[in-house]
């Protein structure tokens, strides 16, 4: 029942790594600035040579200024704006590759001199770069769960066939793969996966019915303890975070639905915990800072020092034993699944399998879109992608062994049988 696999790394020695080069795609997102973070505190050890992002061209400038990579890519719609404004930094010697649009991504993800490449790109948009970039030999540091969620069943074998490895940057994977060090063959029972429960979990559903759709909506796009991008921060408000978190450990580790459990944690302290056989539990625990997890997926097995106080408030983690605050209590508790219909959603689209979790991935992309956009409301969510699940079997969509161009068609089917249902909810009322 337990078989990790790309978490089988090709790294043999515990020393840390000098001067590793590495490839950023999102470069200017939660993920992308945080992973240059951890670069600019161990120079030594990390460099970054190629950087993607989207339309961020300010941001992508000042890392070209800082980083002086010898690749970028951007947006098609602003390579020009890009190449300009590294002509008007005027770098003497320094003349980058610079390109725009999906091939762009490619190029950073396979660039030659890369050896492990941090998808910080968020959504689907990460699956062909990734894919790429394993088939040139490079190791991937996942930050994009919805790229191994979608292509699950196409990436898993890969591994094996390019001699690669996925290790996790996501807090919760980062603190199985954490836990799983030193637990012989056969040794692990279960995986809990620790959850905050998100901005809404001291709101009765009852109540959350009530409010204003508006005050929803906005609320729903912050986080109780995490700093993180637009759509995960929903992500984690509908809880579908953790149910996609759910179908990424399955591949990851190559655990059965069965044996993977979610507890809300609202401290967000433990980032998950794996049971033992013997039923010993192993979690691991630190601030809600992203950085450790990047820093582990890129030093691995190594572990190098780092300083690295709560990003909230400055404090050491030394500060939560003394048990000050609210911090020192640690409390978990079963998820309410009415309240977060998601959840069910990813454990049912994950069971069936297939294209079926690159359905609901993408369906979920375009709803949490449409509620930014205010097409739709925040409790309506669940509803467009139950609806559009349904719709995928009334169909027939779901291809149970699918090949690269069955995930890119249920990805883009997914996006409009969201839009779709959406139209519908709109209309009925
Ligand atoms: N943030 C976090 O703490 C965590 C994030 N993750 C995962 O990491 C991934 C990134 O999340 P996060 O950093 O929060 O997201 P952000 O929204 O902060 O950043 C996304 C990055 O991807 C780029 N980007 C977005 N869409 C595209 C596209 N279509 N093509 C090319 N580039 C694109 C953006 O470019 P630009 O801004 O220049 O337009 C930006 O650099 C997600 O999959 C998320 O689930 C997982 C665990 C924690
Ligand atoms: C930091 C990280 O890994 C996120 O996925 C985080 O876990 C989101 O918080 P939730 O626990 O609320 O989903
Ligand atoms: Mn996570």
């Amino acid at each position: 029942m337990f078989h990790p696999r790309g978490t089988n790394t090709r790294e043999t020695s515990n020393e840390p790594p000098r001067g590793k080069k590495i490839s950023i795609l999102g470069s200017t997102g939660s993920i992308g600035t945080q992973t240059l973070d951890i670069c600019r505190s161990h120079m030594e050890l990390f460099t970054p040579v190629a950087l993607a992002a989207g339309k961020n061209i300010k941001v992508l400038l000042e890392q070209i200024k800082e980083w002086k990579p010898l690749m970028a890519s951007c947006d098609e719609s602003k390579l020009e704006e890009l190449k300009a404004g590294v002509k008007a930094l005027a770098i003497p010697g320094y003349d980058p590759v610079l390109l725009g649009g999906p091939q762009g991504q490619i190029e950073v993800a396979r660039h030659p001199d890369c050896r492990t490449v941090v998808t910080g790109i968020v959504g689907c948009a990460g699956l062909i770069p990734t894919i790429e970039a394993m088939k040139a030999g490079k190791d991937i540091a996942l930050a994009n769960k919805e790229t191994l969620i979608a292509g699950g069943p196409v990436i898993a074998p890969m591994f094996e066939q390019y001699g690669v490895s996925m290790l996790p940057v996501d807090s919760e994977h980062s603190a199985i793969f954490q836990c799983l060090q030193g637990i012989p063959k056969g040794g692990v029972k279960k995986i809990i996966l620790t959850g905050s429960g998100g901005t809404f979990r001291d709101v009765p559903l009852e109540e959350m019915r009530t409010m204003d759709p508006e005050v929803l909506r906005k609320r729903s796009t912050t986080h109780p303890n995490w700093d993180m991008g637009a759509k995960i921060t929903v992500d984690s408000s509908t809880m579908m975070n953790k149910g996609l978190e759910v179908i990424e450990a399955h591949w990851l580790y190559g655990v059965d639905y069965d044996d993977i459990e979610i507890s809300i944690h609202p401290q967000s302290i433990v980032h998950s915990a794996v049971e033992c056989q013997d039923t010993a539990v192993i979690m691991q625990m630190g601030w809600p800072d992203m950085r450790l997890p990047i820093l582990y997926a890129l030093s691995h097995p190594a572990r190098v020092p780092a300083d690295l106080p709560n990003p909230r408030d400055g404090r050491d983690f030394g500060d939560w034993w003394k048990g000050e605050g609210k911090d020192g209590k640690l409390t978990f508790s079963k998820p309410d699944l009415e309240k977060y219909p998601c959840i069910g959603l990813a454990y049912k689209a994950g069971r069936r399998g297939g294209t079926m979790p690159a359905i609901l991935s993408a369906a979920n992309e375009q709803a949490v879109e449409l509620l930014l956009t205010k097409v739709i409301d925040f409790l309506d969510i669940s509803v467009v992608l139950e609806k559009a699940m349904d719709m995928a079997e009334a169909e027939n969509k779901v291809v149970l062994e699918p090949t690269l161009e069955d995930i890119v068609e249920a990805d883009r089917w997914g996006r409009e049988a969201a839009t779709l249902v959406s139209k519908t909810l709109k209309t009925a009322a």
